[in-house]
């Protein structure tokens, strides 16, 4: 069975009054796509695309107007809220501003303490212990949880983040542009945390990007979306390079009038 599948989802904001809604513009148009135990997928687009809107419906946070979200099987919009709030714990999320995603009253220690507290039970010291070995996870040092967010740099802060999101040990990660506001070498730096984690956890992520480099570079499947409608799938990254479609083809078009001397990935 498939980690994550999304069925047939159509969604669009705005009223919930039937008159309005009917004429509410589609965000989302009979997407659909599944995501494999360890499988990262990359989904790329442009601006607009909806691919926030997607990762929001299927973290929960947006119910669609049509259509499915199976998580380990279960539909996670019609099941009771024991069971969506078990499935939730197996699927975080890490956003694109490190700075906005963090509380800067709080210190490392309490931010990443925060799921770990909602959820496992553990002792003082317990809890001290784990978030010390996530700090480690991440590449930081135990003695850096008693920093408030300002003490970081912006990677630092978005390692912060990232250990929050695996406090849990869950199976997959929504990561929503999560490297994109990082300078080129940090964003190296966290692209390769993020498939070491990948590894030693047997993770699962989406990884939302308008960036083709970095989601060739993290993801094992690629996909497109545009105006709401997925367009490109490939479960295959090198395959999708070869692609005739003009979406790809805009893709690599792009790095190639950024870096005119650059013509491969
Ligand atoms: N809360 C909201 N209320 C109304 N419209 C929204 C809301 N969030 C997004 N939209 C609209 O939905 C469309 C898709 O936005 P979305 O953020 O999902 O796209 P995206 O592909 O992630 O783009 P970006 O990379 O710029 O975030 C856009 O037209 C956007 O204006």
């Amino acid at each position: 069975m498939s980690l994550l599948q999304v069925k047939n989802v159509t969604h669009g904001y705005g009223s919930s009054n039937l008159f309005w809604q009917a004429k509410r513009a589609t965000v989302l148009d009979d997407v659909s796509l599944t995501i494999e135990h360890g499988q990262c997928l990359g989904l790329l687009g442009t601006s607009g695309a909806g691919k926030s809107t997607l990762g929001k419906v299927i973290l929960g946070l947006e119910k669609p107007q049509k259509g499915q979200i199976l998580f380990q099987g279960i539909d996670l919009y019609d099941t009771n809220a024991s069971t969506r709030r078990h499935l939730r714990r197996d699927l975080q999320v890490v956003f694109q501003d490190c700075y906005s995603s963090v509380n800067p009253r709080m210190t490392a220690e309490q931010i990443i303490g925060e799921p770990l507290q909602n959820f496992e039970s553990l002792s003082p010291n317990e809890q001290k212990r784990t978030i010390g070995e996530l700090l480690e996870t991440v590449g930081l040092s135990p003695e850096d949880m008693r920093k408030y967010p300002h003490q970081f740099s912006g990677g630092q802060l978005q390692r912060i983040n990232i250990a929050r999101a695996i406090a849990l040990k869950p199976k997959m990660l929504i990561l929503d542009e999560a490297v994109s506001s990082l300078d080129m070498v940090t964003q190296a730096n966290i692209l390769t945390l993020l498939k070491d984690l990948k590894t030693i956890f047997g993770l699962s992520y989406l990884f939302i990007t308008h960036d083709i480099k970095a989601a060739y570079t993290i993801s094992d499947a690629l996909a497109v979306m545009e105006k709401g409608e997925l367009v490109v799938q490939c479960e295959d990254k090198t395959q999708f390079l070869q692609l005739p479609h003009p979406s790809v083809q805009r893709l690599l078009q792009s790095i190639l009038s950024e870096h005119p001397r650059s013509r491969s990935l």
